[in-house]
């Protein structure tokens, strides 16, 4: 059966190798108790620690948190992109991702041959593939560049590709982080459109975003994250109420008003480091 469980789930990286005092104070005062050093005398964040949580056929999960919180990191886990350093994460299902358009494509492949391949590793036949590579040259648009190598596309076309390829196969899992609606007006709209019905299709789905109306419409469950940890886990205005500090009613009147967005975080949180 499809399902996610993650326990005591912990996610480090090793910032620097050195010595140099000062650099690792400021790395310690600026993280937030999340700086440790390993046994080679490395910086060590802590982008996620002690995350525990399961997720079944229907559920919708929600991650809200700052900047560096560690929603991007969770998601990154689950796809298996990420090993854990301590705890387990286990997915059964075919995972579909929508977090980073170049993920998975093969940039020396045309478009065309990436869509492909794709629907050959996902194990359809060819009257299934030809219709997703139909479908997916339509959603993206890209003319005659769908014959040329993806390196030679612009970001904006990557995105449309990969987007349009994602959310062309049904997945179990959808994995999703918010900048995959990012993007001019027409293509948020008809990105939208195609997410919908795939998010209503996919038995299990995990996103990330600072959209409140994206949250409250498209999940059923919200897990807060903050320094790395679970703050709180429960309905989705439940959370957000307590993530925002206030009443959500603003939303019930959201055909008229502009999507809210969630308050941008401390800026003494850094932003990811490279
Ligand atoms: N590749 C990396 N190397 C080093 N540190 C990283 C890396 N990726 C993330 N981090 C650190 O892990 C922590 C969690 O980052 P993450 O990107 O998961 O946060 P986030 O909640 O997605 O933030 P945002 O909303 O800004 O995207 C941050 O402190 C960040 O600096």
């Amino acid at each position: 059966m499809v399902g996610i469980t993650v326990r005591d789930l912990e996610i480090s990286f090793p910032l620097y190798h050195g010595n140099a005092r000062s650099l690792k104070k400021t790395l310690r005062d600026s993280l937030s108790g999340r700086f440790t050093q390993d046994e080679r005398e490395r910086v060590v964040v802590q982008a996620l620690r002690d995350v525990t949580f399961t997720l079944n056929p229907g559920d919708r999960l929600g991650l809200v948190g700052g900047n560096g919180a560690g929603k991007t990191t969770l998601l990154r886990a689950l796809a298996g992109i990420y090993e854990p350093v301590g705890g387990s994460v286990t997915v059964t299902g075919h995972i579909g991702t929508l977090l980073d358009p170049s993920l998975g494509m093969n940039m020396e492949l045309t478009g065309r041959e990436n869509i492909r391949l794709r629907g050959m590793f996902a194990g359809l036949s060819a009257t299934q593939i030809s219709a997703v590579e139909q479908d997916v040259e339509a959603f993206a648009g890209l003319g005659s560049f769908l014959d040329l190598p993806v390196q030679t596309y612009s970001s904006g076309m990557t995105v449309r590709l990969s987007f349009g390829l994602a959310t062309a196969i049904k997945p179990d899992i959808l994995l999703m982080d918010e900048w995959f609606m990012a993007g001019d007006a027409s293509f948020r709209n008809r990105a939208r459109a195609r997410l919908e019905t795939l998010v209503s299709q996919a038995d299990i789905l995990v996103l990330s975003s600072h959209m409140a109306d994206v949250m409250v419409d498209w999940c059923n469950r919200l897990i807060w994250l903050e320094d790395g940890r679970i703050r709180m886990d429960g309905s989705p205005r439940e959370v957000l109420e307590a993530y925002l500090g206030h009443p959500l009613e603003e939303l019930d009147n959201k055909d008229t008003a502009p999507d809210p967005v969630l308050p941008e975080p401390d800026p003494a949180e850094p932003h990811p480091l490279p």
